[in-house]
């Protein structure tokens, strides 16, 4: 695949922090386009799609009226709903047309549109590198953020069962080809929903004992057994706060630069083989919260490296 599709998905209503929304453009800043077209890639930019501003949304009377007890706590749910769908409808129109979708977050609730749309497009398993589960529904959430929900949207976890989140579901991804990695911040209200499903977890302790190269083999064999691909969702905030700064919801303890860069080296090295990529995604970068924007500075490395820049 020579064409890349770039989405910036402006998001910042799945998060507390606001920042967020300024992700796709730090990435950008960072040289993402001149350093995939340097790759021998042609680099297409969709433009960013429409996410609402706060200050304009959701009329409170409107959200007051809203007999749904869930939908209450959960903060610009419409408005992810509405966001989502564009995103899906742009993914998955781009792998139909051959092109690679490179989405650029914003906040993780965007994953639930890049996977709703991927996996309408082929048939997928999914890596997950994260310091957290995302694994909360609008029923057990503490904090009301969608960012802390997509995989458990995408696969139809509790509420997210019901009826009226068709749109967030990711139909054709099961849990079995889902793998979560890095793992160190789980909700107690998630945990259970998260031991219960069938996804793969490896916690950052698994990565100390068993090394980042085992379990990213692990990784890939499991998410990619039976599909046709692989969709790589990775949160900055999996990378330790000290290396990457810029994140909403940093925690102690990350993985350092080495271990993500040969992750997604390992990730490159299936692809040559394979072909088993079929979408990826930085989420997170928070610029504000960044210095000299170094995290998008990362995810634009990251980037390069599981789309097949080598060292030698
Ligand atoms: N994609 C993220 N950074 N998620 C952070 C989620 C934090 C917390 N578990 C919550 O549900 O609010
Ligand atoms: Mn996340
Ligand atoms: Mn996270």
């Amino acid at each position: 695949m020579s064409h890349i599709r770039i989405i910036g998905v402006p998001m910042d209503l799945g998060a507390d922090r606001r920042g967020v929304d300024m992700g796709p453009s730090a990435i950008r800043a960072a040289g993402l386009s001149e350093r995939l077209d340097d790759l021998g890639y042609d680099c297409e930019e969709a433009s960013d799609l429409v996410v609402p501003n706060p200050e304009e949304v959701t009329d409170p009377e409107e959200r007051k009226s809203r007999t749904d007890l869930d939908q209450k706590k959960t903060k610009y749910l419409p408005e992810v709903e509405e966001v989502s769908t564009q995103l899906a409808d742009e993914a998955e129109e781009a792998i139909q047309e051959n092109e690679f979708p490179l989405i650029l977050g914003g906040d993780h609730s965007i994953a639930i549109g890049s996977l709703s749309g991927t996996s309408r497009a082929a048939n997928v398993g999914v890596i997950w590198f994260d310091a957290h589960s995302d694994f909360n529904t609008p029923k057990t959430t503490s904090s009301g953020n969608v960012h802390g929900m997509p995989l458990a949207a995408a696969l139809g976890v509790g509420e997210f069962e019901k009826p009226e989140y068709e749109w967030a579901r990711a139909a054709g991804i099961v849990p079995e080809r889902v793998v979560l990695v890095g793992l160190r911040s789980v909700d107690d209200t998630e945990r259970d929903a998260v031991k219960q499903s069938n996804v793969t977890t490896f916690t950052m302790a698994d990565i100390d004992e068993q090394g980042i190269e085992n379990v990213v083999d692990q990784a890939l064999k499991i998410a990619s057994k039976n599909v046709d691909g692989i969709h790589v969702s990775f949160d900055l905030d999996w990378i330790d706060p000290t290396v990457a700064p810029g994140v909403g919801t940093p925690v102690r303890g990350g993985a350092t630069f080495r271990e993500a860069r040969y992750a997604l080296e390992a990730v490159a090295e299936a692809n040559d083989r394979d072909s088993i990529l079929r979408s990826l995604e930085f989420v997170e970068v928070n610029p504000i919260l960044d210095r000299e924007n170094r995290t998008a500075t990362i995810a634009v490395e990251l980037a390069e490296t599981a789309l097949g820049r080598k060292l030698l």
